[in-house]
């Protein structure tokens, strides 16, 4: 199959090693000419991915034109820039497999629902669990969901991109697979901030708890199975990041703990963490939706500057609740 990969980050450039690992014909759309060129000298992708070596085959392109007559692409630019990248490209019915992960600023649309808007004639399916790039890269034991309605092609992406070292268990429910990954970078943000100011680890293991309560109340309000939720693209994903420095959204979170400006920290900036853009927007949407997201509403007062302290006596100071209401 001939697969097109669009973004060039680690996360794409990981994703490309894995089709070209599986036998697929990978052609990668990078927006940095640094990267097509180091690509396609074979000397990986020092700026994203550094140290991981490429299977030689892949090709990279800075074109997106040249992504014409690919049979399936993997969409992996920031949450933000997806719309942008994907109007540009020559993929009006070609299956589209979404793997950022995001709400859009503004139209409050989840990745799927963006692609869906831009190339409404292309079928569509999500990518997502717990998985950092640069093990992926290497080959380490992964394992993802791929959530599609339509049976069939889920059947035929997964034979195509499934491998060894990357388990793929499919799922119907595309809404839930993306809000998992979407929500759960705002919620590594938060552990990162326990993790930074020192707050102990009984307060990181209450904030993954409540934090998974709140995903799931969004979630369902959203239409989304709590089971996909419990999964690898929820449950999972929140697992992996709020309990490690890989991860960028823990990291962000970390220096906010230790009074770090926000602003002072996302200033040129070259990686994304994806969960300092998700959380207004998810802020917005969950009140749009009527769903309670307390940590979600302190981080963003973070992000926005509010004194740490503050922030957390107010989280701590809500009234007594039920666990389940
Ligand atoms: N890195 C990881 O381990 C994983 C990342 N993801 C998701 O993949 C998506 C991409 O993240 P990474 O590959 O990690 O990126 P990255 O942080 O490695 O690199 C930044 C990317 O942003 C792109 N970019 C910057 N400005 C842009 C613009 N104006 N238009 C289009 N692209 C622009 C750069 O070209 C580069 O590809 C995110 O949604 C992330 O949450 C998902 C799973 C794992
Ligand atoms: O989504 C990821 C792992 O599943 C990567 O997390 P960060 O974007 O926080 O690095």
């Amino acid at each position: 199959m001939r697969i097109g990969v669009i973004g060039g980050g680690a996360w794409g450039t990981a994703l490309a090693a894995v089709a070209a690992r599986g036998g697929q014909s990978v052609l990668l759309w990078a927006r940095e000419s640094e990267v097509v060129a180091a690509i396609n000298a074979g000397q990986g992708n020092p700026q994203f991915l550094p140290g991981v070596p490429l299977p030689a085959s892949i090709r990279a392109t800075g074109d997106l034109d040249a992504l014409a007559g690919v049979e399936a692409a993997l969409v992996v630019p920031p949450a933000q820039h997806v719309r942008a990248v994907l109007s540009a490209a020559p993929l009006a019915d070609v299956p589209l497999v979404l793997c950022a992960k995001g709400i859009e600023a503004g139209t409050r649309l989840l990745v799927g629902e963006v692609a869906r808007q831009v190339h409404p004639a292309a079928p569509s399916a999500v990518l997502s669990g717990p998985t950092f790039a640069h093990e992926v890269a290497k080959g380490l034991p992964t394992a993802v969901t791929l959530a599609c309605e339509d049976e069939g092609l889920r059947a035929r992406l997964a034979a195509r991109l499934a491998g060894p070292g990357f388990r793929i268990y499919g799922s119907s429910d595309v809404v839930g697979a993306e809000i998992g990954g979407a929500v759960k970078n705002v919620l590594a943000i938060a552990c990162g901030v326990v993790e930074g100011a020192g707050l102990g680890q009984n307060a990181r293991a209450a904030l993954i708890a409540r934090g998974f309560a709140e995903m799931t109340r969004f979630g369902v309000a959203r239409g989304a199975q709590p089971e996909t939720l419990a999964g690898l693209s929820g449950l999972g994903d929140l697992v992996l990041t709020c309990s490690s420095t890989s991860s960028r959204n823990f990291s962000l979170g970390i220096g906010l703990g230790q009074g770090r400006s926000a602003a002072e920290m996302l200033a040129n900036r070259t990686t994304v963490a994806e969960g300092a853009f998700t959380a207004p927007v998810l802020r917005e949407a969950a009140a749009e939706a009527g769903v309670d997201m307390p940590v979600t509403q302190a981080v963003c007062a973070l992000l926005e500057g509010a004194a740490l302290r503050t922030v957390v006596e107010a989280l701590l100071a809500r009234p007594l609740r039920e666990e389940g209401a």
